[in-house]
């Protein structure tokens, strides 16, 4: 177990995790880049604009000052957006220790290079690539961590012990924690099922039922799974936690910002505004981009990913992307259709 932890990112999850871990008597460091939204909510004790009415304990510090927040760390919590997960890896690289252990929980993949977020940290910080980093995933709304209901989650590493540490330092009783060693796996799963929430988010905003939603899950998994598999993962983790235990709750949930996104854009809100008025960020959105990307490039059908992207991207009329998929060339179910 590690005793001294620094959060970056006092987003939802980052403010989550931080009272979690302090709620075990470890020392906490939680550090967000605006000093202005630091000071508040280190005088309020309280985050209102991403976790309102969760108190954060007075034994958090809280700071905007980036060597300061490090100064006494033994493991770092990155809980930024993925598009910011380069960015902030190169400013913490001048203040880690050999002994420093990376625990990254965005999830998405780098748009620019569709890599996954541990092969950017890899690319910054190679003296830690494939030794020291984990990643943290699985179906965890930030607003039911924050309350300790009782949520399990899965840590995904290249070493069992680099695993099992990240897991005996988040386990509390409301907050189980599996390793998995398929990290190549996990990292997919995370980051696809927002697409797929966005989708779902689509199909409730139009109207659509239960039956819908049921074939949204069902189908997206396949989809990710398909992928998964060309780039390395193991089928069994779609099984887990990080695949169909995520896919379930982005997509049924309330607290899903992809899901409630996906539902206005249903409902004929423009994109932007919708994006805009969120507030928080929407990690499908770029993950739709990376991963159409992707499945051109590996020659993978992902049929909702495509019609998200163009919903999305091109314009296409929610109603119309639904009818793309219904309309589609018959097929079959089964382990024919994850080789093409
Ligand atoms: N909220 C959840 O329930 C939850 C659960 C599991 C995983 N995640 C993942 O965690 C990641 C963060 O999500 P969140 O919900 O906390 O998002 P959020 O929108 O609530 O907060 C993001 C935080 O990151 C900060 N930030 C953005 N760019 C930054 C940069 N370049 N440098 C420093 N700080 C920056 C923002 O100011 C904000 O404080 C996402 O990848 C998300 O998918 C979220
Ligand atoms: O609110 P979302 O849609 O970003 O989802 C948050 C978590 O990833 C759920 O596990």
């Amino acid at each position: 177990m590690m005793n001294h932890i620094t959060v970056l990112g006092a987003g939802s999850w980052g403010t989550a995790l931080a009272t979690l871990l302090a709620s075990k008597g470890l020392a906490v460091n939680l550090w967000a880049r605006d000093a202005k939204f630091c000071a508040e909510i280190a005088r309020d004790r309280e985050n209102p604009r991403y976790l309102p009415g969760i108190k954060i304990p007075q034994e958090i510090k809280i700071c905007a000052d980036l060597p300061q927040a490090l100064k006494k760390h033994q493991m770092i919590v990155l809980s930024v957006p993925s598009q910011s997960v380069r960015e902030i890896a190169k400013a913490i690289k001048p203040y880690l220790s050999p002994e420093t252990m990376i625990v990254n929980t965005a999830k998405g993949f780098e748009t620019e290079t569709l890599l996954r977020l541990s092969q950017v940290l890899c690319e910054e910080l190679p003296t830690y690539c494939g030794e020291q980093i984990g990643v943290l995933s699985g179906p965890s709304h930030a607003e039911e961590v924050a309350v300790r209901l009782p949520t399990a989650v899965v840590v995904a590493a290249n070493h069992q012990d680099v695993a099992e540490t990240i897991q005996d330092t988040f386990m509390t009783p409301f907050f189980r924690v599996y390793t998995n060693m398929d990290l190549v796996g996990v990292e997919i799963a995370g980051a696809l099922k927002n697409i797929i929430a966005l989708g779902t988010g689509i199909s409730d905003g139009l109207g659509y039922g239960d039956n819908t939603k049921a074939a949204m899950i069902t189908r997206g998994l396949a989809e990710i799974t398909r992928l998964g598999l060309i780039l390395g993962a193991e089928a069994q983790t779609f099984a887990g936690l990080a695949g169909i235990g995520d896919l379930v709750v982005t997509c049924t949930s309330m607290h899903s910002r992809n899901r409630r996104a996906g539902i206005q854009i249903g409902q004929g809100h423009p994109i932007d505004q919708v994006l805009s008025k969120m507030g928080m960020v929407v990690e499908g959105v770029s993950t739709t981009r990376a991963a159409h990307a992707l499945a051109r490039k590996v020659g993978v059908s992902m049929p909702i990913t495509e019609e998200t992207y163009q919903v999305l991207f091109e314009g296409k009329e929610p109603v119309e992307a639904v009818t793309s998929l219904m309309s589609r060339c018959k097929t079959h179910e089964g382990e024919k259709e994850m080789l093409g």
